[in-house]
């Protein structure tokens, strides 16, 4: 039998004063106690083939090194899901579990060569590919006989796909499309693994044919030899470079000198191009942009666990560090009795807990709009567009906002790599950009606003209904603020309507005064994503509000008080955050306010026996969390310790650059 854990008497401590069982927590998170069971029976079998274990820190490790590890965990991962395929004949939403979460990104580190293949290749074979084509092309793919990755971005444009340079003209006399990069801003360039690990991809690219443009399409071009992994002819390929983080991504540009592809390599669910060259249009051109859609709907799931991972570190690690005093001639203050610290902490397990629900709702939302798609009908797409929008930009940017303030709350231990929070944060910062870069993204869902605003009641979809109430009433604040969650909703809701009819007032304004349309809209763009923001937050609100309501009629009544403690923390966080937006657009008085943060301060003390219990009920494995400063037994010191000795500079006493330059420098030979 192993020896029991010693766990850090602070730590012990606080898991004694929880008031809810943490299990029922974890279950509620999971989706129920089977759930549980099933991801401890994955994660069980996933680190028992000892997968995560690196033999030198991948931090000591060479960039080329960092790739060759990745590509060794990737297949040693994929053979695992392969197997777990074969065994359980589990579909993709295994491949998944696996492949997204902590559990995934626990193994293989700072990214890997082959995410895109399943986070975009495989996704945009099912959603563009024709039945014939995904017979074809999925299970080649599924079963990894082929590696593919998802090019769109080049050199010259990220953000504007309808400016991509890379032309795929179709040549009627060979059935064929020629793709070529008449420039070098035409270069592919970010699609991860394409730089030395896929050997197809999908690549967007302007259609020609019969002399004429049609726009973006998505084709599969092969671009290595299935045997030798050799470039094709006409096939420039290579890695981009060193980033901030995800360094195992593998990331390459592609150019392409006049490539042949036949036909069929275009994907054709939506448009076609016929044998003899006749284009036939989709129903919207905009679903060429299903994949993106579905990646940002799977971002804010995937924010969470970061935000989850980040907040279990600090927390513990707060529970454990003392520092300075609080009181005279008392001992040294667990620093988690800061209630600076719990500001920074407790807000962070909020959002986890908001996100998670907002997540599960849109997921929701975006299987049922895309089956209503596969009938043709269109009505719901742009809501989904303009909330998966504003949610992608929000998550990713909260959460790395999260995982920052969770970096500073453990100090300067915080800033070593064995806390594991640098490389979190490299990896969720990443998506602040990737996927649609933030601003733009919160400019689409600008764009949805204004046109809702001046839509009648009646015809306003559900996640802007509000709009038509605040619209009546936003000259009136007859309502008197009350300190309530329901009116914290009810003043975020006002902030974005207002904002909203602020924007349309002044485009008109600048229009009227000469501006054209779209030189109004540049000039209001400053306002127009602080109400897309506004939006955002209004909606995560009242879906965390509504969602809890629900969810709570199901647990006890220890877990109920804190679920809601929770939802109120959240709420008055973001109400004093935007204090001055409620002053401007709500009834709330600065009595009120003073009302608020009395609020806030009774929760941070009433949430504070349970910090512990609640990061412990995200149930993150010591493996996942890869924290010398988080992990479940508390010891930090030891753990941080070992993790110094593991530096391939404390291999030796002395290092040889000090015979090289420092002894010769220091006697003045140098
Ligand atoms: C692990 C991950 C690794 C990372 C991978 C990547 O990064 S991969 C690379 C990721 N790259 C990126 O994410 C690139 C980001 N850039 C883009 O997504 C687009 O180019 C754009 C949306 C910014 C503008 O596009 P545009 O100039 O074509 O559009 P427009 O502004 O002129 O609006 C026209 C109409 O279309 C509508 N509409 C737009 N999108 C969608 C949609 N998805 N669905 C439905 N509808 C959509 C829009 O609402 C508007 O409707 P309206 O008002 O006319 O009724
Ligand atoms: C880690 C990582 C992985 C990636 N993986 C892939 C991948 O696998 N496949 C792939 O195809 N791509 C990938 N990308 C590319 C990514 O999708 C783009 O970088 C992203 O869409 C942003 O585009 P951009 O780089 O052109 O930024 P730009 O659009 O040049 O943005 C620069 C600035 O201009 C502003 N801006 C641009 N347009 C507007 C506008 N209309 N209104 C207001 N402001 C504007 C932005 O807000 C930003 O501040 C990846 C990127 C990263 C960082």
């Amino acid at each position: 039998m192993s020896n029991p854990v010693k766990v850090n008497p602070d730590l012990q401590k606080e898991r004694e004063k929880c008031t809810f069982n943490v299990i029922e927590l974890t279950n509620v998170i999971d989706g129920g106690p089977q759930k549980t069971e099933e991801r401890k029976k994955r994660e069980d079998m996933v680190f028992k083939e000892g997968i995560h274990i690196d033999e030198v820190p991948s931090d000591y490790l060479s960039h080329k090194e960092k790739y060759e590890l990745a590509v060794k965990k990737a297949c040693l991962l994929f053979k695992m899901m392969r197997r777990l395929q074969e065994e359980e004949n589990a579909g993709m939403e295994n491949y998944m579990a696996l492949l997204g979460g902590t559990l995934g990104t626990a193994i293989l580190g700072d990214g890997s060569p082959l995410t895109l293949h399943y986070v975009m290749f495989i996704p945009t074979l099912m959603g563009q590919g024709t039945v014939e084509q995904q017979a074809y092309w999925i299970s080649r793919a599924f079963n990894l006989n082929i590696i593919g990755t998802y090019a769109q971005t080049e050199l010259g444009h990220g953000t504007f796909v309808r400016g991509l340079e890379t032309t795929a003209t179709y040549d009627v006399s060979t059935k064929e499309f020629l793709l070529h990069s008449p420039t070098l801003t035409a270069y592919k360039w970010w699609p991860g693994g394409l730089a030395h690990t896929a050997n197809y991809c999908v690549v967007m690219a302007q259609l020609y044919t019969q002399g004429e443009c049609h726009g973006i399409h998505p084709f599969i071009v092969q671009l290595r030899d299935e045997e030798t992994h050799m470039p094709l002819p006409g096939i420039k390929v290579g890695e981009i470079g060193a980033k901030l983080g995800m360094n195992g991504t593998n990331n390459g540009f592609l150019g392409f000198d006049h490539v042949r592809i036949p036909r069929e390599h275009m994907l054709m669910k939506n448009s076609k191009v016929l044998e003899d060259g006749t284009y036939v249009k989709a129903t919207s051109s905009k679903l060429t942009y299903g994949t993106m859609m579905f990646v940002r709907v799977m971002l804010v799931q995937d924010m969470c666990n970061y935000m989850a991972k980040a907040v279990t570190i600090a927390t513990r690690y707060s529970a454990v560090r003392r520092q300075s005093q609080l009181r005279p001639d008392e001992p040294e203050p667990q620093i988690l009795d800061y209630v600076t610290q719990q500001h920074k902490l407790l807000i962070g397990t909020a959002s986890v807990h908001a996100f998670r629900l907002c997540a599960s709702w849109l997921w929701d939302m975006y299987n049922n709009v895309t089956a209503e798609l596969e009938t043709g009908d269109l009505e719901r797409l742009p809501e989904l567009h303009a909330l998966s929008c504003c949610l992608k930009a929000i998550a990713t940017s909260d959460a790395a906002a999260c995982v920052e303030r969770c970096r500073l709350a453990c100090g300067g231990h915080g800033y070593m790599l064995a806390s594991n929070l640098p490389l979190t944060y490299g990896l969720v910062t990443a998506a602040c950009t990737y996927e649609g870069e933030n601003t733009v993204m919160l400019l689409q869902t600008a764009r949805y606003l204004v046109k809702a605003w001046h839509q009648s009641g009646a015809a306003l979809p559900p996640t802007v209904a509000y709009l038509a109430l605040a619209r009546d009433t936003r000259l009136t604040h007859s309502q008197p603020w009350r300190n309530e969650v329901d009116a914290i909703v009810d003043g975020f809701q006002r902030i974005a309507a207002g904002k909203i009819a602020l924007c349309v007032a002044q485009i008109e304004k600048r229009e009227k005064s000469g501006m054209t349309y779209e030189d109004a809209w540049n000039m209001t763009s400053v306002q127009l994503t602080a109400a897309s923001e506004a939006h955002c937050r209004a909606f995560i609100l009242s879906s965390f509000q509504k969602e809890t309501e629900k969810l709570v009629k199901t647990v006890s009544a220890p877990l109920r008080l804190v679920l809601l403690q929770l939802v109120e923390l959240y709420a008055v966080y973001w109400a004093l955050e935007c204090v001055g937006d409620l002053l401007r657009f709500s009834s709330i008085s600065e009595r009120d306010i003073e009302g608020l943060q009395n609020w806030y301060e009774d929760l941070l003390v009433k949430l504070r026996p349970n910090a512990v219990g609640l990061v412990d009920s995200f149930d993150i494995r010591d493996e996942i969390l890869h924290s010398a400063l988080g992990a479940y037994d508390g010891r930090a010191y030891e753990r941080l310790m070992e993790e110094a000795m593991k530096s391939p500079l404390n291999a030796e006493p002395v290092n040889q650059s000090f015979h090289k330059y420092l002894k010769p420098f220091m006697q003045g030979k140098l």
